[in-house]
């Protein structure tokens, strides 16, 4: 599913990370964690090919990302749902017609009540209408989970996706995710919040991904 070979990335100031092979499988669930500014972000832009790494391999959904066409790079994203940690939209269409755009701009079917339902189920229901400015910090992390997962990806990318919600609403946004990895989907996860993993374990075999010293390892059992 996302396969790393000795990855390294540095911006030009030193290296952020160093030498990382890992091998994440199909139907995982993973959560990222480490301190701020250690490369959680950078990790997920290596992950759908927005960043080329400094040095090694990055492959997803079998393919090598250094090696795509744009063609077939596009045709990979389609299948990658990814939650930005700054949430972007279409500021001239409704909530509705963003969340839905993955869908309709691919040429595939979009049922009304596909629509309402997950929009009532990341509490955006009476939103549906509305134009993204006028949405709070929540709400808009809300529309770009729903924006991602509409595609049921094969891959779900979230960087800090409950970053601005209230406890009840980062549990049924979990809750989404863990839905969606029960149909499938390999889950990867960036958060600080270690109650959201704790959470997560009870409902799901996750592991959890930790930045420390410049490395990427598999944390052990203790949290
Ligand atoms: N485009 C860029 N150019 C130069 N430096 C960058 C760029 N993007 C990120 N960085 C730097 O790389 C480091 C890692 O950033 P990144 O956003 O990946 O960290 P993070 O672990 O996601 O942090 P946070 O938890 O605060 O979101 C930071 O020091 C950041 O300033």
């Amino acid at each position: 599913m996302i396969v790393l070979d000795n990855v390294s990335h540095d911006y030009g100031g030193g290296p952020l990370f160093r030498d990382v092979s890992l091998r994440l499988e199909q139907g995982s669930f993973h959560f990222l964690t480490g301190p701020s500014g250690a490369g959680k972000s950078t990790f997920l832009k290596l992950c759908y090919g927005e960043l080329q790494p400094s040095a090694g391999q990055v492959s997803v959904l079998g393919r090598d990302l250094g090696q795509m066409t744009r063609d077939q790079l596009a045709e990979t994203r389609q299948r990658i749902g990814v939650v930005h940690q700054d949430c972007q939209f279409l500021d001239h269409l409704t909530v509705e017609q963003n969340v839905g755009l993955p869908l309709t701009t691919t040429g595939r079917e979009l049922t009304e009540s596909d629509l309402t339902d997950l929009l009532g189920w990341v509490g955006l229901g009476e939103h549906a209408k509305a134009l993204p400015p006028t949405l709070s910090g929540g709400e808009r992390q809300r529309a770009s989970l729903a924006r991602a997962v509409i595609v049921a990806p094969t891959l779900l990318l979230a960087d800090e996706p409950t970053g601005n919600l209230d406890w009840e609403m980062s549990q049924r946004l979990l809750m989404l995710m863990v839905e969606l990895n029960r149909m499938g989907t390999a889950i990867v996860i960036a958060t600080h919040d270690m109650n959201l993993i704790r959470f997560a374990k009870a409902h799901v075999n996750a592991r959890v991904l930790r930045f420390s010293g410049r490395k990427l390892q598999i944390a052990g059992a203790e949290l």
